[in-house]
Order: structure tokens, then C-alpha cells, then sequence
């Protein structure tokens, strides 16, 4: 990749690596619990009416419409019928049931007094046996009842192909009994990053030594567009070390992202290892984010980002995420233009992402200057500023497309 390739070059050349993936993906059964946000590949048919069966949809008095229409008026209560009731019950006309909400309507019956209408009074030792409830108001028939099927009948089309299942589609299919939902495979995405100077789980930080911070973007990242952590891992700069976690790592995923060990240092692990392999590693022009690599080991693609903490998130940001998204069913990420809040410079040659939050009043400020260890200062924006590769400066007021974080 020498020279510098563009933004748009490096783009398309990660689109391929990952089409075949992609479209190899395939479907896979999941039960409801693990199939948020997964895509459904067909049609789901109801295999039951909703409602399963013809119900009360009030706490009240179960009665025929043409019993209450000269309300007040008093019935014998005859019985109970609570949520989850079993046996059929039938109403004697002239008389009421007590039902719950929920509970099976009984036969005879076609409409429900809420209890808020009534007045009961009990019978012996405050039984329901010899009650009567005095019925305050007339209803007409099919008032608070909910006929089977009303909701949707049984063959209907409970879900369209295609659908990302959100939480109220879960719930549709969990009403219908339906325990296991055919979606599109995600991608299981792994995370390596590297650097000897990057602090384990287990150590004490020293002089030299860092937090890393690319681990835990980077895999943050992939759950927010929608795929599948397999395993986020780092490595030191030691090839075998890395070449036995990259070999782990691939054995459990569709895609590898690496950060750091790409540019032109002495203990480039990355490059090291993998341009043996025949990865392309060189510039894009872009900055952040000018190193950059791609592979593919054992036929899994295998994208390298720059280490330096903001270029690692707008790798992912302008590469991944709209490729992820995308195969996730996600809408893509927006951008909008906003003017400038103040004057900006730019690199001839370079794209340039800097790092901005966007006001209601249509501009955008910079939140700090373009170097890439401004881990902090990243997480005050809230957009990309997206300079054109040829500007060098622009002024306050000037239009410039933002891409939201
Ligand atoms: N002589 C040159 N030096 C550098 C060039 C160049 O063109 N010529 N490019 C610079 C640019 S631009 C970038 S970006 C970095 C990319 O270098 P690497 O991808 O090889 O990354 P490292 O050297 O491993 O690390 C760079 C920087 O980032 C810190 N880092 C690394 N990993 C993490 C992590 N997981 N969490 C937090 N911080 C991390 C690392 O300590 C370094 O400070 O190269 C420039 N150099
Ligand atoms: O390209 Mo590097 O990512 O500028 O700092």
C-alpha cells in the first residue's frame, strides 16, 4: 500500500475482504432470549391465535348485556373465575361470575362489568356462595371482552423476513409460544491488541507502561454495531506470542482486528508477523488512522488499525462500523453538515477526523487539536469533523460534514 491509498480505496479493499464472509453467514436457530437484535431470514407464522382464547379484559362480574340493561339491577353471583382458570365454565343466564383479568370468558356470557360498577355483597361467613352484586350501569355486549384471534389469527404473518428483533418483537413471538426464532448468523469478531508496553489484567503499572484502552473501545465497538464478541485479547510485541494468540483468536471468529505494531517502528508485531503471510500493510490518507493493514490467515480477513487510542475508534468508526451495521441491520450512522464554530487546519494529502461536539444552534466545535493519543478529549465528542483531503484550512462558518459517534 505505498503510496497512501484513500479513505475510499481502503474502504472498498475492507468491503471485499469481508464480502465473502458476509455472504457466507447463513442462518441459525436462537432461542428468544439470545436473539435481540438479530435478523429474522423468513417469515414467521403464527401457529395460535392472539388472543389464545376469548378473555375478560377487566377485574368485574362476567353477565349477559341484556341482563344489565335495566341496570341497577342485582345478581346472584354463582362462582369465580380467576387468571389461569382451566376448567369451561358457563354462565346461567340471570347471573353473574366473578372473573379476573385474563381469565376465560365463560360460555353464556358477552360482556364484563368492571368491578368499579358494582357493589358485592357476600354471603354467609363472607363466602362467595349466595353473593349478590348489584350491577350500577348497563354495558352492551362484547364490552370489555377480548375475542380470540383479535390480535392476530393463526397462519397470520407474525413477523416479516428481515426484521431486527427489537424488544417488542420478542415479545410478540414469545405470546405465540415461540421458543426459538431463525435469525442471520452474526459475526463473531475478535480483538488482539499489542504492545510490550500495554499493562495485563494481572500486573502493576510501570514507568513505560500503559491502560489499554483499544480492548475494550474496540469490543465495545463490535456489540454496539450489532455483532458478536468471540474474543477480545492483546499480545505483546514477542511474533510468537502473537502469532499463538492471532491463531486462537481465528480458530473463534469471522474477523480479526488488531491494533498497533503497523507503522514503521522497530517491533512492529503486526507487520511482522503477518506481511510473511502476505498482508498489505502501508498508508491511508487519513489522519487519524494512517497506518493501516488487512490480511487474511486461515481465510479469515484479519483488519490491522494504528495503535494510538483515537485511531484505533475512527478506524473502526469510518472501516467497520458502517460494514458491521450494515450486515446487522442497523440504519448507517448519519452525517449532517454544520458550520464551524472556529477556524480549522488541515494537512494537504490527508483526510482528516477531528473530533467535535455539535450544538443545537448548527455548529460544531472542536473539543481538542488533531493528535491521536487524545483519548480523553474523544470522549467529550460527539461527532467526526470530516476535512477533505485537499483542505488545508477553513474558516469559521464554513460548512463541514460531521459524522455522529
Ligand atoms: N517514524 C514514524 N513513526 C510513526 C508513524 C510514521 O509514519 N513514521 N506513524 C505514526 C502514526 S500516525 C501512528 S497512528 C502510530 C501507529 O503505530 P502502531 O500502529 O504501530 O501502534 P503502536 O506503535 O503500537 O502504538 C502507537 C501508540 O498507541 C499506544 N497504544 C497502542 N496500543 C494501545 C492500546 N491498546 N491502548 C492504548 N494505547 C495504545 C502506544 O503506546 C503508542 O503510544 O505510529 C506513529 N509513529
Ligand atoms: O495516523 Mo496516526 O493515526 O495519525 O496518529
Amino acid at each position: 500500500m505505498t503510496p497512501a491509498v484513500t479513505v475510499e480505496e481502503h474502504a472498498r479493499r475492507i468491503e471485499q475482504l469481508l464480502a465473502p464472509v458476509i455472504e457466507s453467514l447463513g442462518a441459525e436457530p436462537v432461542p428468544l432470549a439470545s436473539a435481540l437484535g438479530c435478523l429474522t431470514v423468513a417469515n414467521i407464522r403464527s401457529d395460535v391465535d392472539l388472543p389464545l382464547f376469548r378473555n375478560s379484559q377487566m377485574d368485574g362480574f362476567a353477565v349477559r348485556a341484556i341482563d344489565v340493561a335495566s341496570a341497577p339491577i342485582a345478581l346472584e353471583v354463582t362462582g369465580d373465575i380467576p387468571a389461569g382458570h382451566a376448567a369451561p365454565v358457563a354462565l346461567i343466564a340471570g347471573t353473574a361470575l366473578r372473573i379476573m383479568t385474563g381469565a376465560p370468558m365463560p360460555t353464556g356470557a358477552d360482556t364484563v362489568i368492571p368491578v368499579e360498577d358494582t357493589e358485592l355483597v357476600l354471603g354467609r361467613d363472607d363466602a362467595l356462595e349466595g353473593a349478590i352484586v348489584t350491577v350500577a350501569r348497563a354495558r352492551s355486549a362484547g364490552e370489555f371482552v377480548r375475542e380470540r384471534g383479535s390480535d392476530l389469527r393463526r397462519g397470520d404473518l407474525l413477523l416479516p423476513a428481515g426484521t431486527r428483533l427489537a424488544p417488542r418483537h420478542l415479545a410478540a413471538l414469545a405470546a405465540a409460544g415461540v421458543s426459538h426464532v431463525d435469525v442471520r448468523r452474526r459475526l463473531r469478531v475478535g480483538v488482539i491488541t499489542t504492545g510490550a508496553e500495554l499493562v495485563a489484567d494481572d500486573e502493576e503499572l510501570a514507568l513505560g507502561r500503559i491502560f489499554d484502552a483499544n480492548r475494550i473501545a474496540l469490543a465495545a465497538g463490535i456489540a454496539e454495531t450489532g455483532a458478536i464478541v468471540s474474543i477480545a485479547t492483546s499480545s505483546d510485541d514477542d511474533p510468537v506470542t502473537f502469532r499463538r494468540v492471532l491463531d486462537e483468536v481465528i480458530g473463534a471468529s469471522d474477523l480479526v482486528i488488531t491494533s498497533g505494531g503497523v507503522s514503521k517502528g522497530a517491533f512492529e508485531v503486526v507487520r511482522e508477523v503477518l506481511e510473511p503471510l502476505g498482508a498489505s500493510v502501508g498508508s491511508v490518507a487519513m489522519q487519524p488512522g494512517g497506518p493501516q493493514g488487512t490480511a487474511v490467515v486461515d481465510s479469515v480477513p484479519v483488519v490491522c488499525f494504528p495503535g494510538n487510542p483515537v485511531s484505533t475508534q475512527v478506524s473502526f468508526a469510518v472501516f467497520l462500523a458502517p460494514i458491521l451495521r450494515r450486515v446487522a441491520g442497523l440504519p448507517a450512522r448519519s452525517a449532517e453538515t454544520r458550520t464551524l464554530a472556529s477556524p480549522v487546519q488541515s494537512v494537504a494529502g490527508k483526510r482528516q477526523f477531528l473530533r467535535g461536539v455539535a450544538s443545537d444552534d448548527g455548529t460544531v466545535a472542536l473539543v481538542s487539536g488533531p493528535s491521536s493519543h487524545l483519548v480523553a478529549a474523544m470522549a467529550r465528542a460527539d461527532v467526526l469533523i470530516d476535512i477533505p483531503v485537499e483542505t488545508t484550512r477553513l474558516e469559521a462558518g464554513e460548512s463541514v460534514a460531521v459524522w455522529m459517534l
